[in-house]
């Protein structure tokens, strides 16, 4: 059986602002369900790989193959037509509409009678929401009203409500508690197993290894790594890849101090009425210091509020 050419394959892909080669020749093949890692430091040129590939940029040159034909995406709404859906870390939703109105602006339920449509769309929006883990969301709720982790599933909610096979996450994660990305992670696991593509961007290198399949790692414009094993690339390669350096000069070893040594800042009996009880510190070379969030229910009793809390004013 002849192989089965890539779902996309982006090929050769420039694009210049004033001043500014952003892409310069980039290449990146996706196969169907699988989870492909976009990596590079900031302003390497992800943004704008990703806004070609949404039909937001067009490209100056370069190719791109959809499902083994040529396509020219003219608009964000060629590229959802085609089944690209692009998650931006700035949520594009409308604040002042329902979640259920969000998730299919532009392509609301067709049955006759507007009523009819509202009730159509909410029964679906609550459908979405519950494969995506988020029942308790309401599909009537205004989308200003909801949590950024909430926000981010109904953007999620409005690209599955269209028959997507590719979905773009641009830094799904960085918002999110640990229980909102083991959700995320099972989303991502679910959408892979149904054969869709999701292009996976984050900073996180332990996200990579656990749900990446493959990485590409631009840097300044170039896809200098395509379609990398994300589970057996060792970190040291990936960040050298990322920065152009080697891990060593990245995080350079710590001069060796010797433990303990004269204390270089001393605190005794500092206090704040309402801010926190008298406490006394000393910070010594080569040791690092925390202040723990006084607020947690762990947190020892002499950080928590000695008493109501006051209105903070700069010490005198
Ligand atoms: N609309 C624009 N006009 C001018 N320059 C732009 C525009 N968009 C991106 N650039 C420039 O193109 C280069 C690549 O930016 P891009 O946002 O694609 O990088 P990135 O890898 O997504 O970085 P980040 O992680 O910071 O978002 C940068 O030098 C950036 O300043």
């Amino acid at each position: 059986m002849a192989p089965q050419p890539p779902l996309l394959s982006m090929s050769g892909i420039t694009k210049s602002f004033p001043g500014v080669r952003a892409l310069d020749g980039v290449d990146l093949d996706v196969q169907a369900g699988e989870v492909h890692c976009l990596l590079g430091q900031n302003g390497a040129g992800k943004s704008t790989l990703i806004k070609v590939l949404a039909g937001a940029h067009q490209p100056d040159t370069g190719t791109i193959r959809w499902r083994g034909e040529d396509v020219t995406l003219r608009s964000p709404i060629a590229a959802m037509r085609l089944g690209i859906a692009t998650i931006y870390q700035e949520l594009d939703l409308v604040e002042h509409l329902s979640v259920a109105e969000n998730v299919h602006l532009g392509h609301e339920p067709t049955t006759a009678g507007f009523v009819v449509r509202a009730k159509a769309a909410k029964s679906s929006t609550a459908r979405l929401l519950k494969r995506l883990g988020h029942p308790e969301i309401d599909p009537g709720r205004l989308v200003g009203e909801l949590s950024a982790a909430q926000q981010q599933i109904v953007s999620m909610a409005r690209a599955l409500s269209h028959d997507v096979r590719l979905i773009v996450m641009d830094e799904p994660s960085a918002a999110l508690d640990p229980d909102e990305v083991a959700n995320l992670f099972r989303i991502v696991g679910d959408l892979t197993a149904d054969g869709v593509a999701v292009v996976y961007i984050s900073h996180r290198l332990e996200e990579i290894r656990r749900i990446g399949d493959r990485v590409t790692v631009l840097k300044d414009g170039r896809a200098v790594a395509g379609g990398l094993p994300a589970e057996s690339t060792p970190t040291r390669e990936v960040v050298a890849l990322m920065t152009g350096r080697n891990v060593e000069y990245v995080f350079p070893e710590r001069p060796a101090t010797a433990p303990g040594g004269e204390p270089v800042l001393t605190v005794e009996g500092l206090s704040r009425t309402g801010e926190f009880a008298p406490l006394d510190l000393q910070v010594r070379p080569g040791r690092s210091w925390g202040w723990p969030d006084s607020s947690a229910p762990d947190a020892p009793r002499s950080w928590r509020p000695s008493t109501a809390p006051a209105n903070r004013t700069p010490a005198g």
